[in-house]
């Protein structure tokens, strides 16, 4: 089967005013249709810039990218994804419900067709009923949610996710790390998730890939053991800290080497 993302070799250097910044080097992965796959690394090792090649939003200066089987501008142009941010990036003046619907407003989607969506990708994060109230009116994690909802509402087969719990306390991100499962295992899409946390990594991944700085280039790709069906105390069960302790050697390797 044609992997969903196929990196070879791929290399970003940024031309800045101070310099070359050597953002990625010989990165080579493949990712196939519906894995959860996690990028962990010290900050600058390459995380965002890659996540923005497979969007199409950064050119790389070397090697090869396939997103969907074409190019990766040519993926961005198809809606091949949705994307989530640190900050939910939620427009103030519209309602959690006006805030999902723009992507399908600029998409040209049916009225009819709109709320549809809107209704089911509110329930899918299990916000049914927030549609009219404000950003303001939610809790920080409610709003991740309804980010990630309207990532979800054109029904892109890929969710590119950049470090989307990294400003939420540990206890409602323990409680949205369970509930993106959940809708993974419902909706079968293909994440790409940016993280800085290693349990976090590892409770979500069915793939690790483990970056290190200077320039950023992958130091390990874990593919989990782990049954798909994660309760949060499989935490403390002997794979998974196996697995926290071999993303850690990494990290501390790439260290070392850079
Ligand atoms: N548009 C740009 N122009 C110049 N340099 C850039 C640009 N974007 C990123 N960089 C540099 O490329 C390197 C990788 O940045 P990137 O944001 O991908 O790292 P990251 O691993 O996502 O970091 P963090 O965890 O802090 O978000 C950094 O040194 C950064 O300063």
């Amino acid at each position: 089967m044609t992997p969903v993302v196929s990196a070879h070799a791929l290399d970003l250097t940024f031309q800045t005013t101070d310099g070359a910044v050597h953002a990625l080097k010989d990165v080579s992965l493949d990712i196939g249709a519906g894995e959860f796959v996690s990028f962990i690394g010290p900050s600058g090792c390459g995380k965002t810039t890659f996540l923005r090649c497979v969007a199409g939003l950064e050119t790389p200066t070397g090697g090869t990218l396939a997103v969907n089987g074409m190019s990766a501008d040519a993926a961005r142009r198809a809606r091949a994804y949705g994307y989530v941010f640190q900050a939910a990036g939620l427009y103030p003046w519209r309602t959690i419900g006006g805030n999902i619907r723009l992507p399908l407003e600029i998409m040209g989607f049916s009225e009819d067709e709109k709320a549809r969506r809107v209704r089911e990708t509110l329930e899918l994060v299990d916000l049914a009923g927030f549609e009219k109230k404000y950003p303001w009116q939610l809790s920080g994690g409610m709003q991740q949610r309804a980010s990630i909802a309207r990532a979800l509402s054109f029904d892109a087969g890929i969710l590119l996710m950049d470090e989307p719990f990294g400003a939420l306390d540990e206890i409602v991100r323990d409680r949205l790390n369970e509930e993106l499962l959940a809708l993974w295992a419902r909706t079968g899409k293909t994440m790409l998730f940016v993280t800085h946390s290693i349990p976090e990594a590892v409770y979500l991944s069915t793939k690790i890939v483990v970056m290190s700085p200077r320039p950023g280039r992958i130091s390990d790709v874990i593919e989990s053991p782990l049954p798909k069906e994660r309760p949060l105390d499989i935490r403390d069960s002997r794979e998974f800290i196996e697995i926290a302790h071999r993303v850690r050697e990494g990290l501390r390797a790439g260290m070392e080497a850079a």
